[in-house]
């Protein structure tokens, strides 16, 4: 008998199901929701569960069985209600009132060991009132997508939420993207929360101050805790906010990570990263690489990621001002362009193997790695992974070492900008003492990963799985990206 064909157990004895649930979205009433029912799919078959998760939530992964996870979050046995999130968004800047949980629910949310509630939502789990033409589905190459990127940016220091499971469900779909008929999959992430800005831009279109406000108090109660008691806690809220999203941004253009879709139903409100869709890795420097297909205008291009998430919070304070001075969150994002630029410096300088830099040559190196990258279109994420792997303290004695390591770089020989890039890298070295040199190769190797999810990699392992059902390359590139190989 397969994994698929067990007959259903006694739920009060699954791990999953008797976490400490607390109806924390439920109470606030079904103005924010629409109570729904999953698809029962003709199969199940687990492709995925994040073992790694599980200890955070106090469990032991030898006590939870395939077969709980099935249950609990394949045939969605033993939990009710499930909630169809209501919200609206401004999609590729067009405001869009006809939004909401189409292809998911929030199907509970628990309290973790780290004493914080998290959500568990699903994608591909049934139509809801927001399906519109769509048919509630995840494909299952979408599932097998946004598994790989969320575990690939956590382990690059992203803020991100992440797959807790994805269950092969047995249905051919249809897709404009896809070779279809396709698999069918359904994923369930965990992530801080599942409130987007576009819950609180939907009261602000239906005129209900009253709802919005009660869903602030709600967000702050929960995920800005620390500002419950502050006499200015919503104009705090907000200038916290901002800060949250200006160094996620950050995160993302430092992993040259392309989210695709940054529309405001795909923003979240504790400034957590999710929706992984069309996202790509950029493949070289490039401000204009665009990952979606269908961004026809480049909107959400890698380089113009920081402008729209400033806009995409302004686009917020809508809503807000029935609760917040608009003076309050100008000054607020006014500050956005200080924190993400702090931000990425301080992550690009740490890809470049340093910690802290206080030299008046920092801000040149910075400068010059990005002019190089963009001029020489060398691979972004080789640039830094092939400088890890060959990184040595002859660094630090001759500049001549830096300068002719072509395996680093191809195209170094050549380049003006690399031989001045060189320079100022070995004067920087020349900073350090032997010790701290080990440290900067300690820093440069934890910060490179050599295993990143470019598009080639990612059709690389879905091919087998297409053609011969081999999940084996899939499980091992996870493996190499959790080990940060
Ligand atoms: N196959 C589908 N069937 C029904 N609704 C869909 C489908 N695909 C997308 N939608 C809906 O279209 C909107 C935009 O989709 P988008 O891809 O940003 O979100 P999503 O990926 O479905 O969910 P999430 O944002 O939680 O990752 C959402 O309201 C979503 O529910
Ligand atoms: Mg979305």
């Amino acid at each position: 008998m397969t994994l698929a064909e067990t007959p259903n157990h006694d739920n009060s004895l699954n791990p999953l199901l008797t976490l400490n649930y607390e109806p924390a979205l439920e109470s606030l009433g079904d103005d924010y929701y629409d109570e729904v029912a999953a698809e029962e799919f003709p199969q199940h078959i687990l492709r995925w569960r994040n073992d790694a998760l599980l200890s955070d939530l106090g469990l032991n992964a030898q006590a939870v069985t395939d077969e709980h996870f099935i249950n609990a979050f394949g045939k969605f046995q033993g939990r009710k209600p499930l909630l169809a999130l209501r919200y609206h968004g401004y999609q590729f800047g067009n405001y869009n009132p006809y939004l909401g949980d189409g292809r998911g629910f929030l199907y509970g949310q628990v309290r973790a060991t780290n004493g914080e509630l998290y959500d568990f939502g699903t994608k591909g789990s049934g139509r809801t009132p927001y399906s519109r033409g769509g048919d509630g589905m995840l494909t299952l190459k979408g599932g097998v997508r946004e598994v790989l990127a969320a575990e690939a940016l956590h382990q690059m220091g992203v803020r991100t939420s992440r797959c807790f499971s994805m269950i092969e469900t047995g249905l051919s779909l249809w897709r404009g993207d896809e070779p279809s008929p396709t698999r069918s999959s359904v994923m369930v992430r965990m992530s801080s929360s599942h409130i987007r800005f576009g819950n609180f831009e939907r009261f602000h279109y239906l005129q209900r101050p009253d709802l919005t406000k009660k869903l602030l108090d709600h967000v702050i109660e929960y995920y800005y805790r620390h500002l419950v008691s502050q006499k200015d806690k919503y104009a705090l809220f907000y200038a916290e906010l901002v800060q949250r999203v200006a160094e996620l941004v950050a995160q993302w253009m430092a992993a040259g990570f392309c989210h695709g879709v940054l529309n405001t139903d795909n923003m979240s409100i504790t400034g957590e990263s999710f929706d992984y869709g069309p996202y790509a890795f950029i493949p070289t420097y490039d401000p204009y690489f665009t990952a979606a297909y269908f961004d026809y205008y480049k909107r959400y291009c890698y380089g113009h990621q920081p402008n729209i998430c400033q806009w995409n919070l302004e686009m917020l304070q809508e809503p807000l001002k029935a609760i917040i001075e608009p003076t309050d969150m100008e000054a607020g994002l006014a500050s956005f362009n200080e924190y993400y630029g702090t931000e990425y410096r301080r992550l690009m300088l740490r890809k470049l193997g340093f910690e802290q830099l206080n030299h008046p040559e920092a801000d040149e190196l910075l400068e010059l790695t990005i002019t190089f990258l963009k001029d020489s279109q060398v691979g972004y994420h080789l640039f830094f992974s092939e400088m890890a792997r060959t990184f040595s303290s002859k660094w630090r004695d001759d500049p001549a070492c830096v300068l002719h390591n072509s395996e680093i770089l191809p195209a170094a020989g050549t380049s003006a900008t690399f031989d001045n890039w060189c320079i100022i890298y070995h004067k920087i070295l020349n900073h350090f003492d032997l010790d701290a040199i080990e440290v900067i190769a300690q820093t440069l190797a934890q910060h490179n990963p050599k295993t990143v999810l470019l598009r080639p990699v990612i059709e690389s392992i879905w091919q087998p799985i297409a053609e011969v059902n081999d999940w084996q390359y899939f499980t091992d590139l996870i493996h190499q990206i959790q080990s940060k190989q």
